[in-house]
């Protein structure tokens, strides 16, 4: 059953290495004036209770947004998004019903986003993660997530299980389908960032 008003506590993934752009601090690369994870930061904040950054370079500049900044924790550096999922959970508010995960490269993403993950992470009670999908294909670094499965994610990332899609999928998930393929691009590389400039 959906709660009136779940408390969502948004993170945003900016950590890794940024191989394809050649730099490490992807977040921070201006599209249109604006730092990527501003765009993002803009379109979801008024519909997050809490916002959290997931970062390991440039924190000082992060931190000016206005938001806490986790580093990795050290067991698990260089070890993937869900390391830094991992390293953020000590900070999520105790209120918080469910966490949105996001990357720092998605400028463009719906203003529907939550609600929709919202409307069916509640749709059956036994859901614990609401990943987000296009006709083409699952955008598994975009998920809405009950806190409750924290408590296994050190254990799965101890069997070196690093891949977002095996810890969706360990779980009860249910796919969000979204229209507007463009509205997930990644900026992974400069290519793509000129072309939607
Ligand atoms: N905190 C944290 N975030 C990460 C880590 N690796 C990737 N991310 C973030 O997770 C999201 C998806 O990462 P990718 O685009 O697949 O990896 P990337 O390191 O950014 O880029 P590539 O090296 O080009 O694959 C991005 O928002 C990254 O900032 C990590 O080790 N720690």
């Amino acid at each position: 059953m959906i709660k009136q008003k779940p408390i969502i506590t948004g993170v945003i993934l900016a950590g890794g290495e940024g191989r394809r752009m050649g730099r490490k601090n992807k977040g921070l690369i201006p599209l249109n004036d604006r730092p990527l994870i501003q765009h993002v930061i803009e379109r979801l904040h008024p519909q997050l209770d809490h916002i959290l950054i997931s970062a390991n370079e440039d924190i000082a500049t992060y931190q000016e947004l206005g938001f806490p900044v986790i580093s990795d924790h050290a067991d698990f550096k260089n070890k993937g998004p869900l390391a830094g999922i991992l390293s953020t959970t000590a900070f999520i508010p105790k209120s918080t019903d469910a966490v949105l995960i996001v990357p720092c490269d998605t400028p463009f993403l719906p203003i529907h986003l939550v609600s929709l993950l919202v409307n069916n992470l509640y749709a059956q009670t036994e859901y614990e993660i609401a990943y987000a999908a296009t006709a083409s294909q699952i955008h598994p670094s975009i998920f809405l997530y009950k806190p409750i499965i924290n408590n296994q994610l050190a254990a799965h990332l101890n069997q070196q299980q690093y891949s977002l899609k095996s810890w969706i999928f360990k779980h009860n998930a249910v796919k969000t389908i979204f229209e507007d393929e463009h509205a997930f691009t990644n900026m992974n590389d400069m290519e793509t960032l000129h072309q939607n400039q």
